[in-house]
């Protein structure tokens, strides 16, 4: 019968029976124990040194921000400067399209302004990075950081007083929800929260406008959708994040007396907007010469959207702020009740997606290679149409450019921007 050692040690490769006789031989001697001991000892200090070293790491991730120049930055970019009911506004998004849009119009009427961006490659980096040029050149500093960095949450609101945060960091996109779900809690679920927390301490509070999505309507038939029409049928999990949201954000309200109004966006459109949407993804394909699919519902029916163009949702989102009310609490503690508002900012007038292309090909001057498909089962939602009279009652908000007009600047900022021949490539 083998033994034991044979067992667990091979006995054919004879080097490694010699090794194990010399391996007992040494342990058997008390000066090799010795020197074992002290490999032991240098193999735990290793280990807490790169322990430490893993520490002082996450720290330097974090540091990107921070010290005094920094500092100096974030003060200045959050002055306001005009002199009777100026904001101090923390853009959250404000490398992105709306968050770019709004961040720009609010400084332009003195208000103080900080953006926030994390810089993610869920579409090209390089033109968040343009938009972020282009607000550098109007005076707005944009921290690059994420929303669930509370640590520098915290900081930025000890070193600037902010009275509002205009909340707009998030992951955008119904059908990439089916590709990276995680991305979506991530954002519109922890980091929404990690903001809130943050908000909530803060002394004064400030009151938050942030976006929600028309997508929460999800299979609700009733049209226009308003407010109080039913939104639990999300049809996605980009939908599903928006209305978890809005639940989140009425109990922070409810709580602690944050003031909150969430804006339903429809489909925003326009000049410096997101690569990944139709309209946008369209015209690249059309002046390269590639198909584009367009979808289509049962029965061969056209699908719709509520395209609301960006200077109108920018003009919401002001009114949003300039009527958001005071939040009552200080210090995580409530002292009394303060609004909760939800607005449609939509456009009234849905046009269909092959109208839109029609749209697009007069402006561009180039037929579309058409691909029409049956609308896959990913989250999308056949219509949308907006019931604004809450938002124009509020705050007197009225779209006022219809999607013809308003394609006509997207296409002209479009070549300008990355050339007809480059758009062409
Ligand atoms: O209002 C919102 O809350 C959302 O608006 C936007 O979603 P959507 O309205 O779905 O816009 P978008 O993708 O441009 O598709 C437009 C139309 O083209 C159709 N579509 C799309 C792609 C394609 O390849 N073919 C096609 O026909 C498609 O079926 C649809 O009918 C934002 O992306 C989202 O982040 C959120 O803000």
């Amino acid at each position: 019968m083998p033994s034991l050692e044979e067992e667990l040690f091979p006995s054919t490769p004879g080097k490694f029976k010699d090794r194990n006789r010399h391996f007992h031989r040494c342990f058997a001697s008390t000066s090799n124990m010795f020197l074992w001991a002290l490999f032991l000892i240098a193999l735990t200090a290793s280990y807490l040194c790169f322990q430490s070293f893993m520490d002082s790491g996450n720290r330097y991730f974090t540091s990107t921000w921070g010290g005094h120049h920094w500092e100096r930055n974030v003060i200045n970019s959050a002055q306001i400067r005009r002199s009777h009911g100026g904001m101090s506004v923390l853009v959250t998004g404000a490398a992105g399209f709306v968050g770019s849009h709004v961040s720009l119009a609010l400084k332009k009427r003195g208000d103080g302004v900080v953006g926030i961006d994390n810089f993610n490659n869920y579409y090209d980096p390089s033109l968040k990075k343009a938009r972020k040029n282009l607000l550098t050149q109007n005076s707005i500093f944009i921290v690059d950081g994420d929303i669930n960095d509370s640590k520098l949450l915290v900081k930025l609101f000890d070193i600037a007083r902010f009275t509002h945060v205009m909340h707009l960091a998030a992951q955008a996109g119904v059908r990439y929800a089916m590709e990276n779900p995680g991305s979506y809690i991530h954002s519109n679920i922890a980091g929404l929260v990690s903001l809130l927390e943050v908000c909530k301490n803060s002394n004064p509070q400030p009151a938050i406008v942030w976006a929600s999505s028309s997508s929460v309507y999800g299979l609700n038939e009733k049209v226009p959708f308003s407010e109080s029409d039913r939104t639990d049928q999300p049809a996605s999990l980009y939908a599903a994040t928006k209305k978890a949201g809005e639940e989140i954000t009425h109990t922070y309200n409810h709580i602690y007396g944050l003031s909150i109004t969430g804006l339903r966006f429809f489909t925003v459109y326009g000049p410096w907007g997101r690569p990944d949407m139709a309209y946008f993804s369209f015209t690249r394909n059309i002046l390269q010469g590639k198909p584009i699919t367009v979808y289509r519902g049962k029965n061969r029916v056209d699908l719709a959207r509520d395209f609301t163009y960006i200077d109108d949702v920018v003009k919401g989102c002001i009114g949003s702020l300039d009527t958001s009310g005071k939040s009552t609490g200080s210090g995580g503690k409530k002292r009394g009740p303060a609004p909760y508002r939800i607005f449609n900012l939509g456009n009234t007038s849905p046009v269909t997606v092959p109208m839109m292309v029609a749209m697009l090909e007069k402006h561009l001057k180039v037929k579309a290679k058409k691909n029409f498909v049956v609308m896959p089962g990913n989250g999308d939602v056949p219509f949308t149409h907006a019931n604004i009279s809450s938002a124009r009652k509020e705050f007197g908000y009225k779209p006022t450019t219809d999607l013809q007009t308003g394609l006509k600047k997207f296409v002209k900022w479009y070549l300008s921007y990355y050339g007809y021949d480059q758009g062409k490539l």
